[in-house]
């Protein structure tokens, strides 16, 4: 075997490449297929059609069978004959040791060959390997010539022998098929042979380029991630943990199995006694129930073990999926629904369960039923039938799925729907995927009915057969009525097996549905990976963003940020602002790091956030903290005195994402969360909108006392917060529009003045002098109400520091 030639050059078939390949082969996601990555390794393999394949093919084969004849043709001291009184014209001892030599050189000497022939390819002028392929070269085609002569001088002495010796003893038949065949697949060897030149100078031809991404993805030729379908192995390699417990389910199976199958003799066997004796009736009886109550316990036990296996896996790939599931970045819940996730979750998993675990156990009692069974079962062919109905059942579950997401979205919006009355819509929206489910079920009932019934009809058909031709032999006396019932009672038992069997291979089919979108989300690399990457000492709380541009990869026609740059000094407190859709909120995705940028850099800390752990800088939601800090925290945000009042104080139920909470009281827990996680770096998402001057007040104090000490970026609708920030940053249209202290920015007449004016007419806030100022000035602008950016939108959507993320309440 030619040797790998490091990571760049490996090759497939060589023990390395192939441990190689495999690991590759496992990091595969669907998903990436579209994307075109740059190449970080490869290596070479070769075709599994290739020359020294099929010749080693056809050695094993002429070896295994020559073997085989030579054993078949003896009688029972073959070994005596063929070696003691070992005659040339007579055994075949030689030719089938020939035979054995033969396969073992020539699988040895292809392989060295290749394996120089490759090594060629890199170094063609070096001498010694010139040597070593000559030699082989010789030695691949000497090997059959010589075996060749052998066979052809013996076959032409046995039959100069028939010819003309009247006392010649003739050889067993298979003793001349062993001559002839071995002649002849010895003379195609040396034919093969005699082209391994030619072979070897195409190897390089032949050969399969293998490359990966660096993120160990295989690619296509294109560049483009590779996604290969999972085969039932893949399937089953899911239960490799539940193997004992499969093993032990499988023996207890090939117990309640032999039960069935020996059931049927003891039936006839029964007949047969009771037209004897009672005594003879009663024994065969005892004995056919001791079967039945036997083959019942390990019929319990095999169920149990095989359940048990399939729970067991089931719920290990739930967690594993639901893992994979939220490790992906945020890009990919951008596209991906929850509904279809979670419908992933539960249904796919439960149908792999069923195939991985009850269904071997079926597939194999009934292949057990199946052995030894009638041939002519096996010539009707129902599997197009079979197809079809699979297509269906699939399609069935696909439209399933489709009205679970359908549900799962409405409920999870009900307010929503509620507040727009939207309830007809959803109804009729569900409607239409239920119908569509409804239309394909229809089909799969019909094709379900006709292909049982196609199945009955024949295994039934089969029994009236057999009932028919046996009735016959037992009214001629050549059949005991006893075994006319044990016959028929196995074809009936291998009929309905058979039957089964096909609709078993539905289910698999399906399960490998399930399991290539299983597969493509457990082996989906999430674009932003979340546990490498440095973990700070400590850090600092500068942040940079140096040319910044990005697009969402589920919208990828619009730019959304076009080369951003600004600073923000440790302690410093910098405002975003903006008309809506500019590109503020997508600024803190990306230093929350849902998303990386396109082009450019983030710098926290002086660190390119790429090469910080995600999962350090977002410290997990679940923080654990004393009740102590808790309800410091609560205090310090204005929340603690509203949650006493409830009756389970800080154990109280707020239900799903805060509903039972009001607005203000929503963003005074989430600035708590944010205080127990004490973050150096504050990403605040403002809101004003919605609240009374009462809560407003509790909340503004609550921000003000949060913000205190650390460094903080806040995405402000308030005019009292952009007054204080030391900076503000204007965002429109994802560029830095201006620039500078609120005072600063004032004095230009720009995005920044047209959105205090705006605000400062909604009248929330005394305005300064200059704001005064910029009113008189501005006051006919304002009247005509062009300007059509607002400046107080929005709701606190989750204020999120970055070492310290917190959940919608
Ligand atoms: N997850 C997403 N997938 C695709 N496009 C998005 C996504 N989130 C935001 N966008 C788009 O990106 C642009 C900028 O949005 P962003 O939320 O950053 O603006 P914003 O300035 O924060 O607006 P607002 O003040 O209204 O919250 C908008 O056009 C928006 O439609």
């Amino acid at each position: 075997m030619p040797p790998g030639k490091g990571r760049d050059h490996a090759r497939g078939d060589s023990p390395e490449g192939r441990r190689n390949s495999k690991s590759r082969k496992d990091s595969l996601s669907a998903p990436d297929v579209g994307r075109i990555y740059a190449v970080s390794y490869q290596f070479y393999s070769l075709p599994a059609f290739r020359y020294s394949n099929i010749l080693r093919a056809i050695v094993i084969i002429n070896g295994l069978q020559s073997v085989i004849l030579w054993l078949c043709g003896g009688d029972t001291q073959y070994f005596e004959q063929n070696i003691e009184a070992y005659k040339f014209t007579h055994s075949v001892f030689d030719i089938a040791m020939v035979a054995i030599l033969k396969t073992v050189s020539l699988v040895v000497i292809s392989a060295a060959l290749e394996e120089a022939s490759y090594k060629m390819l890199d170094s063609p002028f070096d001498r010694d390997l010139q040597a070593k392929a000559f030699w082989l070269h010789v030695a691949i085609k000497l090997v059959p010539f010589s075996a060749l002569v052998l066979s052809v001088v013996k076959g032409a002495l046995v039959l100069n022998a028939l010819l003309n010796d009247s006392d010649y003893e003739r050889m067993h038949a298979p003793y001349n098929a062993l001559c002839i065949s071995f002649t002849c697949l010895t003379a195609i060897e040396l034919a093969f042979s005699l082209w391994s030149g030619r072979a070897m100078r195409q190897l390089q031809m032949v050969r399969i380029l293998h490359q990966f991404n660096e993120r160990g993805q295989e690619l296509d030729k294109d560049g483009r991630a590779v996604h290969k379908k999972p085969g039932l192995l893949k399937l089953f390699s899911l239960a490799r943990e539940e193997a004992p417990l499969l093993a032990g389910g499988l023996t207890a199976m090939l117990l309640s199995s032999g039960a069935q199958i020996v059931a049927p003799l003891f039936f006839g066997k029964v007949v047969d006694a009771a037209l004897r004796s009672m005594s003879d009736l009663n024994q065969t009886v005892l004995i056919l129930l001791g079967i039945y109550i036997g083959g019942a316990l390990a019929t319990m036990v095999r169920a149990w073990l095989f359940v048990l296996a399939g729970q067991r896996m089931v719920a290990r790939l739930r967690r594993k999926l639901f893992g994979a599931v939220v490790s992906q970045e945020i890009a990919f819940f951008d596209t991906n629904r929850t509904g279809e996730l979670c419908n992933r979750l539960a249904s796919d998993t439960q149908v792999l369960q069923n195939a991985v675990t009850v269904n071997i156990s079926m597939l194999s009692r009934y292949v057990l039923q199946i052995i030894g069974s009638l041939a002519f079962m096996f010539a009707l062919n129902p599997s197009l039938t079979g197809k079809y109905v699979q297509k269906k059942r699939k399609e069935f579950q696909d439209r399933l799925a489709d009205a679970g997401t359908q549900a799962e979205e409405a409920l999870s919006s009900i307010r929503t729907v509620r507040m727009f009355s939207g309830e007809e819509k959803v109804k009729e929206l569900y409607g239409i995927e239920v119908d569509r489910s409804y239309k394909v079920g229809k089909k799969l009932a019909l094709a379900q009915g006709t292909f049982d019934g196609a199945i009955g009809t024949l295994a039934y058909g089969a029994v009236s057969l057999v009932l028919w031709y046996g009735g016959k032999l037992v009214n001629e006396g050549t059949l005991s009525a006893g075994v006319l019932t044990s016959f028929l009672l196995y074809t009936l038992q291998v009929a309905i097996a058979f039957g089964l069997i096909s609709s078993l291979y539905g289910d698999f089919m399906q399960a490998v549905g399930a399991s290539i979108r299983i597969f493509s989300l457990l082996e989906r690399m999430p674009e932003v990976a979340n546990d490498n990457g440095q973990i700070l000492p400590s850090l600092s709380g500068d942040v940079e963003f140096k040319s910044v541009r990005f697009t969402y990869p589920s919208r990828p026609d619009s730019e959304v940020l076009k080369g951003i740059s600004f600073t923000v000094e440790p302690g410093e407190m910098v405002a975003l602002v903006g008309p809506s859709g500019g590109g503020k909120s997508t600024i803190v995705s990306l230093i929350e790091r849902f998303y990386d940028p396109d082009s450019g850099i983030i710098y926290l800390g002086g660190h390119d956030l790429k090469s910080l752990d995600p999962q350090w800088e977002n410290i997990a939601y679940g923080c654990v903290a004393t009740d102590e800090e808790v309800e410091e925290a609560a205090r310090q945000a204005n929340a603690h005195d509203f949650v006493s009042q409830f009756k389970d104080g800080y154990d109280t139920l707020v239900g799903e994402r805060g509903v039972r909470l009001s607005g203000g009281q929503k963003q005074r827990v989430a600035i708590a969360r944010a205080l127990i996680m004490n973050p150096v770096l504050l990403l605040l998402d403002e809101a004003t909108s919605a609240l009374d001057a009462e809560s407003e007040h509790l909340v503004q104090e609550a921000i003000d006392r949060a913000m205190k000490h650390r460094t903080v970026i806040v995405i402000a609708h308030r005019l009292s917060t952009v007054r204080n920030a030391s900076k503000v940053v204007v965002i429109d249209k994802g560029v830095i529009a201006e620039m500078g202290t609120h005072d600063e920015l004032l004095k230009q007449n720009g995005v920044y003045k047209r959105l205090v004016l705006r605000q400062l007419t909604a009248g929330s806030v005394e305005p300064t002098a200059l704001e005064a100022a910029h009113i008189e000035n501005d006051s006919l602008e304002m009247q005509t109400g062009a300007d059509p950016v607002t400046f107080g939108q929005g709701s606190i959507q989750g204020q999120l520091p970055v070492n310290g993320q917190i959940p919608n309440v």
